[in-house]
Formats: structure tokens, sequence, C-alpha cells
């Protein structure tokens, strides 16, 4: 069906990051998580050829496409135009300001090079749920717990905002053209977190921080990065916290009966989201303000 619709409209893919996804089931499973209910107004980024589009307009309130591609505009209009309750915006969605969009839901197969920063941008707005595709190994990245290499800023920022499940791998084959790598969905719920952050841009700081050298012991890796602008005289404040015992109630089993020493000591991987908030709250006190 979509191969069809592909030599119908011409369309070769491949540049922009368009692989489009050709498996029904998987089509089928994404919409599935996405719990769609009529009174939902959907953000779809990347339309293409409108395969998602499709499965998601006549379900909703509303569906708003962001496209860059002018071609594949063309082909969501000509191919959606039964639907009335469609809005195509056309542009790069990392130019376009979300909040003057009016959704409760996103629902995307992403293109891949812009997965960080569109993530991220999802996340400093208010939504109900969203499923995306990305590629495998960054999806990984999303869901990893503490403790493994895949588990970074990435991580900790996204769980801190939203509940992350791997719900469905997508192998390469399932696209047309296929890409090099294989891919995953993921479902993102937004709740408040379980633990408390004094305050987000310091906790976004300290965790960017944390990871810059993820090789490093915390302490070394903390004095060389750009957290010293904020703090000044962060290797007197560090040292004076040392002997500090953590609060076993805020910590994860990894710190139970540690000090801040023993933390300092430890490398960024091992520290949970939750450790990592209690952390960055105890050197905000500390933090000129
Ligand atoms: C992976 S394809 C997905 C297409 C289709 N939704 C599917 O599932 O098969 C990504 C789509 O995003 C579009 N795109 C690429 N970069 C974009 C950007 N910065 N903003 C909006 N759309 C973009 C591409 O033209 C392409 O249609």
């Amino acid at each position: 069906m979509v191969r069809q619709i592909l030599k119908e409209y011409n369309v070769k893919g491949g540049k922009m990051d368009q692989h489009f996804l050709i498996d029904a089931a998987a089509l089928d499973e994404i919409i599935d998580a996405a719990r769609l209910e009529p009174a939902d107004i959907v953000l779809e980024i990347g339309g293409g050829i409108g395969n998602l589009s499709e499965r998601i307009a006549p379900r909703v309130s509303k569906l708003i496409i962001i496209e860059l591609d002018p071609q594949m505009v063309r082909v969501l209009k000509s191919r959606l135009s039964v639907y009335e309750n469609i809005e195509i915006i056309q542009g790069n969605v990392m130019d376009i300001d979300l909040s003057k969009l009016q959704f409760n839901k996103i629902v995307a197969n992403l293109p891949y090079s812009i997965s960080s920063d569109v993530t991220l941008k999802f996340l400093q707005h208010k939504f109900d749920l969203a499923v995306l595709m990305y590629q495998y190994e960054f999806a990984q990245r999303l869901t990893a717990d503490s403790g493994g290499k895949d588990y970074g800023r990435l991580s900790v920022h996204v769980q801190y905002k939203t509940d992350a499940s791997l719900i469905l791998k997508v192998p390469k084959e399932s696209f047309e053209p296929a890409p090099k790598v294989d891919s995953a969905v993921i479902q993102l719920i937004p709740r408040p977190a379980s633990y408390a952050v004094e305050d987000e841009k310091f906790f976004f700081a300290v965790t960017k921080a944390l990871f810059s050298q993820r090789r490093k012991k915390i302490k070394n890796t903390l004095l060389g990065s750009p957290l010293k602008s904020e703090i000044p005289d962060l290797k007197d404040v560090l040292d004076n916290l040392s002997d500090q015992p953590l609060d076993n109630s805020l910590v994860s089993n990894a710190l139970q009966n540690k000090t801040v020493g023993d933390l300092l000591s430890m490398r960024a991987e091992e520290l949970s989201p939750a450790d990592i908030a209690y952390f960055s709250n105890l050197l905000y006190g500390k933090k000129s303000k």
C-alpha cells in the first residue's frame, strides 16, 4: 500500500530523514499506543505521505501536521483532502513555536537527525501523551536505567518529566527506503517526578555537567565543568559537603548509608535521576543567587 503511494506520487525518500513506514501492523500499534479519543488534538511531526496521518485523522477532533518538505505537503494535501480536521503547516519543527499551537497528544515517526532537540522541545510543553518513533539506540537511551552505558543526560531529562517506555522494536526492513539502523517506538506520559527539584534549570545544568565526562569520578568531572561559573568556589563547597551523610529516604539503593564524599568518588552513570536531583538541590543551596 505505502509502496504504491510512493510510486504513484514519484516519491523516492532518503533525503530529509525520509524513511516511510510500510508495515501496517507497526502503524496500527503506534495508533493503539496513542489511545486516541474523539476529543484529542494531535500534533504530528513529519507527515510524509500521510500513512500515520490517515489513521489519526478519522479518530480525533483535529490533526496538526508539521512537514518540512513541500513535495510531501503536496502529497498530504492530495491524499488527505477528504478530512476537514487536518491543518498542515509547512516548515521545520525546530523553527515553529509550539506554544502557539493547541494540542494534547503528539504522534510522530520522527526525523532522526533532530531526535534529541525535538524531544527536549516537546518536553517544554504540556501534553497528555506522546508516541514517537526513534532510532533504536536512541530509544534505548531514553528509557535506560542508571548503571549502564545507555544511561545519560537524555535519560535523566526525559525520565524526570515523563514515564518513558519502549513499546515496539521496528526492524529497518519495515521502512521504504530502509534506513541503516533499526527503530523503536517510545510512549511518553508526562507526570510530576516523585522527587523534588528546587530549580529545574540548575538541575539540568548539573546533569549536563555530570555526564560531560562520564568515565571520570564525579568530583573531577564537576571541577572541570562549566558548573564552576555558577559556583565559583565549587572545590571548597564540595570539600565542605564531603562528610555530610546522604538522606537515605531521598536517594537510591546505590547511595544508602553513604556520604556526599562517597557520591563524589562515584561515576555519574551510577546515580539515578532522583540521586541527581538530591545532589543538585544540595549544590543549589550553596549557589550564590
Ligand atoms: C521518518 S519520515 C516519516 C514519514 C511518515 N510519517 C511515516 O511514518 O512513514 C520523517 C518525515 O519528517 C519530515 N521532516 C524531516 N525533517 C523535518 C523537520 N525538521 N520538520 C518537520 N518535518 C521534517 C520528512 O520530510 C519526512 O516526511
